[in-house]
């Protein structure tokens, strides 16, 4: 499902004295199935976007096509729960949302409350579990006796289990060690590379970036400043680092070994970067 924003601006508690305008003139395509990262420094706006996505917040002007749907201020609730079907949502620390007695009833919950029947929930949540890296022995467990990479696993295979098509993450490897990070983040590109979801997610790890999307939003001042490939997005370092971004290590380092005189391309990762230094001094390339 392919997603537009058209010229969309937001502001919180509009036509109050509290009102803070967030968003405006946010313009972007995400392409069906593609893996999307949305980056930009702390209040820049990505977390509001995302919450358009679901009709958490609408647009105060503008418009979102999702798929074949359009949403705008007036969208009324039957159209933005069609809209909810299609999206998954996961945001920091989800986890904290856990609340049933085992695992399995609370990854059955969501697929439930959608109206499917408890043995076809029972199936999809059996399936997202699996897909997780949940071992069927933790089924019946309480997922507050799960540690919390796995809560978080639990946490996840319930927005899969409701079979979106479009997932979103908000941070969802914050406060995880790099293993967990790693793991989840492996999880994301099998479910866009097999399962053909379409995959957004908010990060400030620039080596995520780097390694797994292949479309890149930057956003600035509650709009997108720049969109493109990660090669393209990361190719200026300097303009980055004034919107208090940075750029993956790999490019980094790069850039120095570059400044200082050697023939050294772009790279977004170190096995490319490694790479080229080995063939600079004759050895055995990366396998
Ligand atoms: N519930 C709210 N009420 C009023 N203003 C808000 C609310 N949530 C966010 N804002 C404001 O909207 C702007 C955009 O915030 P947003 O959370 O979307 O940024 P962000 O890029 O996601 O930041 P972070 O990386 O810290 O999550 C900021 O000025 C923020 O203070």
């Amino acid at each position: 499902m392919a997603i537009t924003f058209k010229d969309v601006a937001f502001t919180y508690q509009a036509g109050t004295p509290f009102a803070t305008p967030a968003l405006h003139d946010v313009n972007f395509t995400i392409p069906e199935h593609s893996f999307t990262a949305v980056i930009g420094h702390t209040g820049s706006g990505k977390s509001t976007m995302v919450q358009q996505l679901d009709g958490l917040a609408l647009p105060t002007s503008g418009s979102i096509q999702i798929g074949d749907t359009t949403m705008d201020a007036e969208t009324d609730k039957k159209t933005l729960n069609q809209i909810r079907r299609h999206i998954g949502m996961v945001f920091q620390f989800p986890e904290a949302q856990l609340f049933e007695q085992s695992v399995i009833a609370d990854v059955m919950f969501g697929p439930m409350n959608y109206g499917m029947s408890k043995s076809d929930a029972e199936d999809a949540a059996k399936k997202a579990l699996q897909l997780v890296g949940m071992p069927e022995s933790s089924y019946d467990k309480s997922p507050f006796d799960l540690s919390g990479g796995q809560m978080r696993r639990v946490a996840i295979a319930g927005v899969i289990a409701m079979e979106p098509e479009i997932l979103v993450l908000d941070e969802p490897t914050a406060g995880l060690d790099p293993e967990g990070q790693q793991e989840l983040m492996t999880l994301f590109a099998t479910l866009q590379k097999e399962h053909n979801l379409t995959v957004i997610l908010i990060t400030h790890q620039m080596e995520f970036v780097g390694e797994y999307a292949d479309n890149v939003l930057v956003f600035d001042g509650g709009t997108v400043v720049k969109s493109g490939t990660p090669e393209a997005v990361f190719a200026d370092s300097d303009w980055l680092r004034e919107r208090q971004l940075d750029v993956p290590a790999a490019t980094q380092f790069a850039d120095m070994l570059q400044a200082k005189g050697l023939p050294i391309e772009h790279v977004l990762d170190l096995d490319h970067l490694a790479d080229q230094v080995v063939s600079l001094i004759g050895g055995p390339t990366h396998e």
